[in-house]
């Protein structure tokens, strides 16, 4: 890449010839390598800036900071721009260059992961090489990239768009957290659709206020999606119409679904175990769905999903008939086994009150027995939620553990004890592989078991350590005891 690339971005020109060959951007000192631009960023932990000398050292040609945070004198030049994290983000697409063709983003505080699985899996169905992004990682044709972040930071982000386009990948669904739009992580990339799902309580560590939040959303739709392009928006959720607001304001071709939806309307559903049948209409065509996958919020992901996949030019034949093929992401509402007597259990993601109220609801329309949860909540993250997840959990379930959850640097038992404070009943089994096994030994015929909090990940994080951890493991293995 050269300075004139950059033009608009980083007024690189101004202090370079025009042949001068870039090597490569980033915003960590330490990956700085002859010939590459670095750019500073303030950061929650550290500001960028005071690693400027040793990008320098380590070979950048030239340094990218915001206007006025020159950190002493450099042996390089110094480049300004207004907002260095948006010109990362726009400079690494252009040095990556291609992007799939058809890209999609999908926000919200809860079904994203399952969103962007469900759009791959449409648009698989329909013939196209496709593609998600986000928080268990990479899934393409040839690839399942097991990921660290739900939004990769920019420069990962563009080299895997690009490596995905030259692999021929036409279609891609990625998630959108509010932290990656609010760092500008999706700057740059070239969208053909976005989605909202819902708004609830997450991340009021990071966030100040939840209206806050919800703005971080809403860039998705102001800041992101061009002008005429279609928003599709949830309509069932108390801040839908905020949402919907927002995106008309912004220009989007706004296409809402759910209950309250005109795009994708729901008429009706009949809930099963497994599976849920489901009564659609959309453009005044009648679609009868079987669903094979359980809980409420899943019938709303597939509807995100689908309109996402339609509005980019699939046919609603051929996206309703993908539906009925639906595999849900891993660690959603995942059937790990049953009992000898029948009683599930299931691995699911719910780190936060919302998941955990829609998860605990979904499965008792089929639990004749007891609902039994075994949940924590994580360290170094949002304490406010402990109680009102201690109080979901008491209100909505028959038998409540309360365990670990990834303590990181904070000390377990006090974290165990904010989430007992508001759950009057519950059982505390600081140790996660015995609250399960404590939980499955419990089941009776009828019983459902929900454990909740880590999903798909594979491990538990104790003070800087992650050690080797999976419920879904865990479960299995104490099913196997309990048979014997
Ligand atoms: C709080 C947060 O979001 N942090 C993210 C942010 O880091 P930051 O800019 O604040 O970094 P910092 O540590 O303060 O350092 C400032 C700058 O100095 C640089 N530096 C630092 C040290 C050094 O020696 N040299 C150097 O240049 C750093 O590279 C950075 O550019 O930008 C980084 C690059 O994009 C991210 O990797 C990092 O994610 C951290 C690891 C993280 O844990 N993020 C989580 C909270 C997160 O983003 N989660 C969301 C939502 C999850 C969900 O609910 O789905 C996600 O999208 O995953
Ligand atoms: N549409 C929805 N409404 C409410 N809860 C949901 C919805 N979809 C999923 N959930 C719950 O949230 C959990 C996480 O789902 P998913 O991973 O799809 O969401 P996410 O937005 O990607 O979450 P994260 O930000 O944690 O990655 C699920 O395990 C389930 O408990
Ligand atoms: N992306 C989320 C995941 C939380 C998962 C939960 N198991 C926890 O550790 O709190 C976070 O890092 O905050
Ligand atoms: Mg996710």
């Amino acid at each position: 890449m050269r300075p004139d690339d950059l033009t608009g971005i980083v007024p690189l020109h101004e202090a370079f010839p025009s042949d001068t060959e870039i090597a490569g951007l980033s915003s960590d000192s330490r990956a700085i390598r002859p010939g590459m631009l670095f750019f500073a960023l303030a950061g929650a932990k550290a500001d960028g800036a005071s690693f400027a000398a040793d990008a320098a050292s380590r070979g950048a040609i030239a340094v990218v900071a915001a206007k006025g945070r020159r950190n002493g004198a450099l042996s390089v030049p110094v480049i300004e721009v207004d907002d260095p994290r948006r010109a990362l983000a726009l400079a690494a697409a252009r040095f990556y260059g291609a992007q799939p063709q058809t890209m999609v983003a999908v926000t919200g505080t809860s079904g994203k992961t399952s969103v962007a699985a469900f759009t791959r899996q449409i648009w698989e169905h329909a013939g196209f090489a496709a593609a998600s992004i986000g928080t268990t990682g990479v899934v393409a044709p040839g690839r399942n990239d097991y990921g660290s972040l739900t939004t990769p930071d920019p420069v990962a982000l563009h080299k895997l768009l690009a490596e995905l386009a030259g692999e021929g990948v036409s279609h891609a669904a990625m998630e959108a957290s509010s932290h990656g739009l609010d760092q500008h992580r999706l700057d740059g990339v070239r969208l053909a659709a976005a989605a909202f799902t819902n708004l609830g309580r997450d991340h009021m560590d990071y966030h100040p206020t939840v209206e806050d939040y919800h703005a971080a959303k809403l860039r998705l739709f102001r800041d992101l999606l061009p002008q005429g392009a279609p928003a599709v928006i949830f309509a069932d959720d108390p801040w839908s119409q905020a949402t919907i607001d927002a995106a008309r304001a912004a220009g989007n071709h706004v296409l809402t679904v759910g209950r309250k939806g005109d795009f994708l309307k729901l008429n009706r559903v009949e809930h099963e175990r497994a599976k849920q049948r489901a009564e659609i209409v959309h453009d005044g065509g009648i679609y009868e769905i079987d669903l094979p996958l359980a809980g409420d919020f899943q019938i709303a992901n597939a509807l995100v999903s689908a309109g996402l996949a339609i509005s980019t030019g699939t046919s609603a034949p051929a996206a309703m008939a993908a539906l009925e093929k639906l595999k849900g992401a891993p660690g959603r509402l995942d059937l790990v086994g049953a009992t000898a007597a029948g009683a599930p259990v299931y691995v699911d993601y719910a780190h936060k009150p919302d998941a955990l109220e829609n998860v605990l609801a979904s499965v008792r329309p089929f639990t004749t027995g007891r609902v039994i949860v075994v949940f924590g909540c994580g360290g170094d993250r949002d304490r406010g939620k402990r109680p009102i997840m201690g109080e979901i959990a008491t209100r909505l379930a028959d038998v409540t553990i309360v365990t670990d959850d990834n303590p990181r640097t904070e000390v377990p038992a006090e974290i165990r004890a904010a989430i007992m404070a508001a759950a009057p009943g519950a059982i505390e089994i600081g140790d996660r592989r015995k609250a399960i096994r404590e939980a499955v030994a419990m089941l009776r015929a009828g019983d459902t078991l929900i454990v909740a909090g880590k999903g798909h990940e594979e491990g538990q994080t104790v003070g800087a350590e992650t050690l080797p951890f999976s419920d879904h493991d865990e479960v299995r293995m104490a099913l196997k005891e309990v048979a014997q």
